[in-house]
């Protein structure tokens, strides 16, 4: 369970961290045109020693209705970053994109892993997957992020997300997609209501019993708003709970922004998962 991300190893035979740097006006506080690459740098630095064992860096934000961002404007904000920190830290990077020409810029740069919430659909993406040969993960999401929180709809949420990416899974593997690098995401809060979000992960084994290992996004997210009517940054608990719900399912990845706190928690449940019984 070995991820190889261009040459820089994912083991993911225990439940790892995957730490969130975004590369978006939205996300520098002076939302100024010009991202502070120091700033990326220095966020890289925490979240390694915090206890990342994957840096996830997107360039177009994909919160409900936020604005498509043109490629080469992605590619310009993603790949100055990748390149700098797989220069300076031995840490696999996935680049978050739904674009062909940003994934191929981005593993260029040096990342080795595409994490696309869009599965590989958009024109020429699982062309350009095949070419890159590096893992890939395929996450579920209802329409588009301009689109999706609208009005989801599900006759039965966890069955219809199983075999969508069971259906990609297969397109990808005929495609030429490695079945040893394939990493499935049921998309929490992609087209989902708070309800559907529950019933995913009340019944995330149904994933996670695949023969693929199950990345979950949860930080910080509606999922947690919604039942706890709480702001952004008062989600950190609810994000910790989630993920330790998550990873007692089997879920080997866990993608937050809050790296130090996850890991400490993730550590817990994998603790208990795996004492013996016996003396
Ligand atoms: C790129 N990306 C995202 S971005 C959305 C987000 O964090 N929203 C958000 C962040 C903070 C607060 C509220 C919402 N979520 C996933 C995921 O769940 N899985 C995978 N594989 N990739 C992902």
């Amino acid at each position: 369970m070995i991820f190889d991300c261009a040459g820089k190893s994912l083991d993911l035979s225990v439940p790892r961290i995957m730490g969130i740097i975004n590369v978006t006006p939205d996300s520098f506080s002076d939302g100024g045109k010009f991202f502070d690459r120091d700033a990326a740098l220095k966020q890289a630095e925490k979240l390694i020693s915090d206890g990342a064992d994957i840096l996830d860096i997107g360039g177009e934000s994909t919160r409900p209705g936020s604005d498509i961002v043109a490629e080469q404007e992605e590619i310009e904000r993603v790949a100055p970053v990748i390149e700098m920190i797989s220069a300076e830290f031995d840490i696999p990077i996935s680049i978050d994109t739904m674009k062909p020409g940003v994934m191929t810029a981005a593993v260029k740069a040096g990342a080795g892993l595409i994490n696309d919430v869009n599965a590989l659909r958009m024109e020429g993406a699982l062309e350009a997957a095949v070419e890159l040969n590096v893992p890939v993960c395929l996450m579920h999401m209802q329409g588009t992020p301009q689109t999706m929180q609208q009005e989801p709809h599900y006759d039965d949420v966890v069955t219809e997300v199983k075999t969508f990416l069971l259906e990609r899974v297969d397109t990808c593997l005929k495609a030429g997609i490695k079945a040893e690098h394939i990493m499935l995401d049921p998309g929490f809060g992609f087209g989902k209501r708070a309800r559907h979000n529950l019933r995913l992960m009340k019944h995330l084994s149904v994933l996670t019993d695949l023969p693929y290992p199950v990345l979950v996004g949860v930080s910080r997210k509606s999922i947690i708003g919604d039942m706890l009517k709480v702001s952004v940054d008062e989600r950190l608990a609810g994000s910790l709970s989630l993920a330790s719900i998550a990873t007692w399912q089997g879920a080997k990845l866990i993608r937050t922004h809050d790296v130090k706190e996850t890991y400490q928690a993730v550590k817990l449940s994998q603790a208990v998962m795996q004492v013996e019984d016996f003396d």
